[in-house]
């Protein structure tokens, strides 16, 4: 079975809904890099809301030391999002499980990248370039997925419900990560997308 995580939360709502539907996971993006940026305050609404074995992800993207402890502090989501330049020894200073986001924009070249974090409890593997935001839209080629890496992969970048069954076909990820495919603008998500992308994966899987 795929796992689902919907991410760029902007709305206690949203993210019930999402949950209600069957999703694993929601995230909420925290870095001012974003157009779907919440507060620490929205964050931690947002994430108390969520009814248990939901997995509540925080976003950040090479932010200062202090911000990224004062989101554990007061939002404590199940596990931190690393989605910049951070390196293995940064991103585990906090003691917090966190997903390494990986830049796969550049192509297969960006795949070395993916050795390089062996503390992250997963690997999420986007389709925007390195120093690029995420909640692109912009898909990768998931033909490039590895599949001897010991940590769990989760495919992310332009997934949409008419494309998600593919990808996972190809790809053959643990769970996929989608943002702006189930938008009607940048931190709305739209219900009848959200419902048919996740029943397309459980569908697919
Ligand atoms: O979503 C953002 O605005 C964002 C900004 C800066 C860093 C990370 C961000 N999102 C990270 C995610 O996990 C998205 O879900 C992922 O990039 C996929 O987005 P999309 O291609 O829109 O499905």
């Amino acid at each position: 079975m795929t796992r689902i995580k919907c991410c760029g939360m902007t709305r206690v709502e949203d993210a019930l809904l999402a949950a209600r539907l069957g999703a694993d996971a929601i995230g909420v993006v925290l870095t001012a890099r974003s157009k779907r940026q919440v507060s620490l305050a929205q964050a931690q609404a947002i994430v108390d809301a969520m009814p248990p074995f939901v997995t509540t992800v925080a976003l950040c993207m090479d932010d200062e030391a202090s911000f990224v402890q004062e989101i554990i502090d007061m939002v404590r989501p199940s596990l931190l999002q690393f989605h910049g330049d951070e390196s293995d020894e940064w991103c585990a200073q906090f003691g917090h499980p966190y997903l390494k986001a990986i830049a796969m924009g550049d192509g297969a070249a960006a795949l070395w990248r993916l050795r390089d974090h062996p503390h992250a409890a997963g690997l999420l593997l986007d389709g925007h370039g390195l120093g690029e935001a995420g909640g692109s839209g912009k898909a990768f080629d998931w033909s490039v997925m590895p599949h001897d890496l010991r940590q769990p992969l989760i495919l992310a970048g332009g997934l949409t419900p008419a494309n998600v069954q593919a990808a996972i076909r190809v790809a053959k990820p643990w769970a996929v990560d989608v943002s702006s495919g189930i938008e009607s603008a940048p931190g709305i998500k739209d219900p009848d997308k959200l419902r048919n992308f996740i029943a397309a994966v459980r569908a697919a899987s």
